[in-house]
């Protein structure tokens, strides 16, 4: 019988040990072994199933019949063959001539009659090949599997990590002696066993990743850190003399690899060599320019080198991806111009460039924030970028040889797909490329065509802990590594969910584990992620504040109102499909940032067509007359919230105090910016704003005149939401978050916008939450939430923010009109943190306790969202505590009820 190759065996399975048995070819071994045998009838029970089934495979060889699969089922059960409850499969060893062959398949393996007792816990795997039982000639192996044989029974996976047979009651002494090179029939399958597989290899999955038509990520990490004793002698070979000489004259490193502060690349391996240098260039050191050099902090010089060997395909064999996902702020930028530029000029062959051309791809705001940056760090004259806008059409770019790199907004580049297509680029880098997270969206899509191989997704906002995102954006970056989709499910995706599972079995919770663990190995090639830390001690302090609003009279009026409307008590009765509380939760929102807001929408609906079919009408109902009846919604007074009474004193306490500073002011609603838009004109504060609407081609100049210190303005109102993202505004210094996200990744994304490198000052965070409603509510589910994982990357899953139980609808639906502070109340601390308590309380241990003290040992200066835990070892005061240090919380202590406030870098502060 002749058999066509598996893909293991045509790729070389690295589970297989050498001593390969070609598949037509008996295992003497083995022979001897069936010879043992017993030669009577056996009787093959199919456990699970209780149904008896005949092999249609040759009659000469035994099954070891698996559960079988429908398709195998289908095969074999056809015909008369099959007996209903009970087959015999005919298998007389005895009745073997001596001139037949026998594979080792013939090796019977017999059901349990029940006396042998199986050693506890004791499971093997096996790497094998398989094909359908059947009675050609010539067979052909249909593909990898690995066969799993626990105690008595057997599971058949594909690589894919389908189960694609299965069965139980085998005599465990006879699974015992499986071994390399032998064929056997199991679920109408035939197999050969290829190799053994360890448990590691099989807990980590790596047998799956490798013993097929997954992508070789076989030389993982570099061992080759170390330097080569001579490159030039190993992969040089002059044809001349003369060649010799002038190679050896051009090939010099471009910068002096041997100065002080040198920055020198890794070498190719030899491997490396072998691939890409078939022109036997010298071997050159590629060096970063010392004039960027001397800019870099110590972690960008760490991530060019792993961006450098990521895209020359250093890290893992043929795949030239990655992530480079640093929190926000600690200059992604740079370290990616530093790589172009480096790319672009040097390379390790011969010293020839590794790149021509580069795409960068980002959100819009940023195109010119990225043209300024190239010019910050490498000035006009080094490298010819062009930057896409409405002056500059990509046809420039096309029509001349000047420009090496094209920066272009997501948006443009879907727009001008087809001349994009028409570019050779070398190197293709995604900025804030955690939209690619959804591989069906047209931008992967767009991107996936323009056939680029090295390809690096820049993003601070954390890859969130959904693993089918996580699959998308390292498929992005490297199709294929992680296999197809379905076997990723399979391997990794089910295994680790179901590890996560209150009710899974420590079984399933170590498979989860060991998975999780690989998962993080094969990929923790090629992302990279550092947290805030490490550009701390660059920065000013930062002094960040939870500051709790009393609400106002008309708003406490307002939400009681609202939670005693129907449309409210129609949610709590649990019929949440159709229930309209995220309609009630947005009003409450509304109702919080300012009742204006929604005495505009309860105006709007009343003249709207469908009021009187609408759910919002049993929203609203009544609601108006709470409003005074000559209310105008334009001339709103601050009194009538909280939040915008605290808002406009603290405006007044820095204007004061820090007349230089200036705030950024964000909220993620136009409707409210405009409210605080117009506070700012009331009280002649210059601003500008930065929303959704704001052009795209307006957008860095409106940054560059913030930032500038010539600017007389003096807030900056954003919509964190619309173009919020990698935005630097260092020129404000206080940051007002004025309301609050479900999802803590957009609110950090706001807040880190002025604590960034070049800030001078040091910065005020102010988060303002109402007290007692559902912004509190909000702020605890941020809170709560954190860290879900750790599986993959130590990124934190979005709250999702559409389903709710109705016990949480309960929970949001609440007024806490007594409470100072809900989020503290929560925390279980040994304070009271009510208003009398905790006067007396921090004058009588100032530093004791725990809730007073300040940073914790352990706390994280990452950008994660805050813990519980962690919240509580801020510093904290209710509202009315005598004597507050800081100036600013000082002068709008009389419409608070309570303070959390933390100091990082702390020495300088305040
Ligand atoms: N080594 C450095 N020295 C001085 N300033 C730096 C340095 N590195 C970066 N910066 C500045 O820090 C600011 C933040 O850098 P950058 O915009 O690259 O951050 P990022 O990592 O892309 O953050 P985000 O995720 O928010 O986009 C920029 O103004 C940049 O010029
Ligand atoms: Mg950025």
């Amino acid at each position: 019988m002749r058999r066509s190759a598996a893909p293991s065996q045509l790729q070389g399975n690295p589970f297989k040990k050498p001593k390969f048995i070609p598949p037509a070819r008996s295992n003497p071994s083995l022979n001897e072994e069936i010879t043992k045998l017993n030669p009577d009838i056996k009787l093959f029970e199919v456990a699970t199933s209780k149904t008896f089934l005949q092999s249609q495979n040759d009659p000469r060889k035994c099954s070891l019949n698996l559960l079988p699969t429908e398709e195998s089922a289908r095969e074999i059960n056809h015909g008369d063959n099959y007996r209903g409850k009970y087959c015999f499969e005919a298998c007389a060893m005895a009745t073997l001539g001596p001139h037949h062959t026998v594979h080792s398949a013939t090796k019977e393996i017999t059901v349990s009659k029940g006396q042998e007792e199986e050693p506890a816990g004791l499971v093997k795997y096996f790497s094998v090949v398989w094909c359908k039982a059947s009675k050609k000639k010539h067979k052909k192996w249909e593909g990898d599997a690995v066969l799993i044989v626990k105690g008595k029974s057997f599971t058949l996976k594909n690589l894919e990590g389908k189960d694609i047979g299965r069965g139980i009651g085998y005599k465990f002494r006879e699974l015992e002696k499986i071994e390399e090179g032998q064929t056997m029939m199991i679920g109408g399958k035939e197999i050969e066993v290829m190799g053994i597989i360890s448990p590691d290899d099989f807990s980590s999955g790596r047998c799956f990743q490798l013993g097929g038509k997954s992508p070789a990520i076989s030389n993982f990490c570099q061992a080759a850190k170390k330097c080569f004793s001579n490159p030039l002698k190993s992969v040089y070979k002059p044809s001349s003399k003369e060649n010799r000489q002038n190679s050896f004259c051009k090939c010099k490193p471009r910068h002096d690899p041997c100065a002080p502060n040198s920055l020198v690349m890794l070498r190719p391996d030899s491997r490396h060599q072998w691939m890409f240098n078939t022109n036997c260039f010298p071997l050159v050191d590629v060096v970063i320019d010392p004039h960027l050099v001397c800019h870099l902090r110590p972690h960008q010089k760490e991530g060019i080198r792993f961006l450098y060997e990521c895209v020359m395909g250093f890290r893992v064999n043929d795949r030239y991806g990655a992530i480079l996902a640093d929190e926000m702020g600690l200059g992604k930028t740079i370290q990616c111009i530093s790589l172009i530029w480096t790319l672009q000029c040097q390379g390790p062959y011969g010293g020839k460039p590794v790149i021509k051309k580069t795409l960068i791809v980002t959100p819009g705001s940023l195109v010119n924030n990225w043209r300024k940056e190239f010019q910050k760090w490498l000035g006009s004259e080094r490298i010819k970028i062009f930057a896409v806008g409405q002056d500059h059409k990509i046809e420039e770019f096309t029509k001349s040889p000047f420009y090496s790199v094209l920066i272009i907004s997501y948006e443009m580049l879907l727009r001008s797909l087809d001349q994009v297509k028409n570019i050779k680029f070398d190197l293709l880098i995604c900025d804030e490329g955690h939209r690619l997270k959804n591989s069906a969206v047209k931008t992967t899509a767009a991107l996936v065509s323009l056939s680029c191989e090295k390809r690096i997704i820049l993003t601070g906002t954390p890859v969130q802990n959904d693993l089918q995102e996580f699959f998308a954006l390292i498929d992005f970056v490297n199709p294929g590594i992680l296999g197809p989709l379905s076997s990723y499910r399979k391997i990794y995706e089910e295994p680790i969910i179901l590890s996560r599972q209150p009710s899974a079995s420590e079984e399933e919770k170590e498979l989860g584990e060991r998975r999780a663990a690989e998962l993080t190995c094969l990929t923790g090639l090629f992302i990279l992620r550092r947290t805030q830390e490490v550009i701390n001690k660059y920065l000013p302090p930062k002094i960040e504040n939870v500051v709790f609003c009393q609400p106002a009279a008309l708003q406490i009026e307002l939400y009681r109102k609202l939670l005693n409307s129907r449309a409210v008590r129609f949610c709590l009765q649990g019929l949440l499909e159709n229930s309209p509380h995220l309609i009630c939760i947005g009003a409450l929102k509304k109702l919080c940032n300012h009742p204006c807001l929604l005495f505009n929408s309860i105006k709007e609906k009343e003249c709207s067509s469908s009021w009187d079919k609408n759910e919002e009408r049993s929203l609203y109902e009544g609601l108006i007359n709470v409003f005074p009846a000559d209310y105008n919604p334009f001339m709103f007074t601050e009194e009538e919230s909280g939040k915008l009474q605290v808002l406009s004193k603290l405006l007044a306490v820095i204007r004061e105090l820090c007349p230089a500073e200036k705030v950024v002011l964000v909220s993620n609603y136009t409707q409210t910016l405009n409210i605080l838009q117009e506070v700012c004109k009331r009280h002649g504060y210059a601003y500008t704003r930065l929303d959704g609407q704001t052009p795209v081609s307006q957008r860095q100049q409106i940054v560059d005149s913030f930032n500038s210190k010539y600017s007389s303005d003096f807030i900056f109102l954003l919509s964190s939401k619309a173009g919020g993202v990698g935005l630097n505004l260092i020129g404000g210094s206080h940051l007002i978050l004025y309301d609050i996200d479900w999802n803590p990744a957009t609110d950090i994304q706001a807040m880190s916008r002025v604590w960034r490198d070049g800030q001078k000052h040091p910065v005020h965070i102010y988060r303002l939450l109402t007290t007692g409603t559902i912004e509190e509510k909000i702020y605890q589910r941020q809170i709560s939430k954190q860290d879900l994982s750790g599986a993959v990357v130590d990124l934190t899953k979005t709250s999702e923010h559409t389903q709710f139980s109705v016990e949480e609808l309960k929970n949001l639906f609440t007024l806490h009109e007594s409470s100072h502070c809900v989020t503290h109340d929560l925390l279980d601390c040994e304070c009271s943190g009510g208003k009398d308590h905790t006067g007396d309380a921090l004058e009588k241990f100032p530093i004791s306790r725990s809730c007073q003290l300040g940073p914790h040992p352990q706390k994280s200066h990452s950008l994660k969202p805050l813990s519980m835990a962690q919240l509580k070892q801020w510093k904290h005061f209710s509202g009315d505590h005598l004597s507050l240090t800081d100036p600013f919380l000082e002068r709008i202590r009389e419409n608070v009820s309570f303070f959390f406030q933390n100091i990082t870098n702390q020495t300088t502060a305040i």
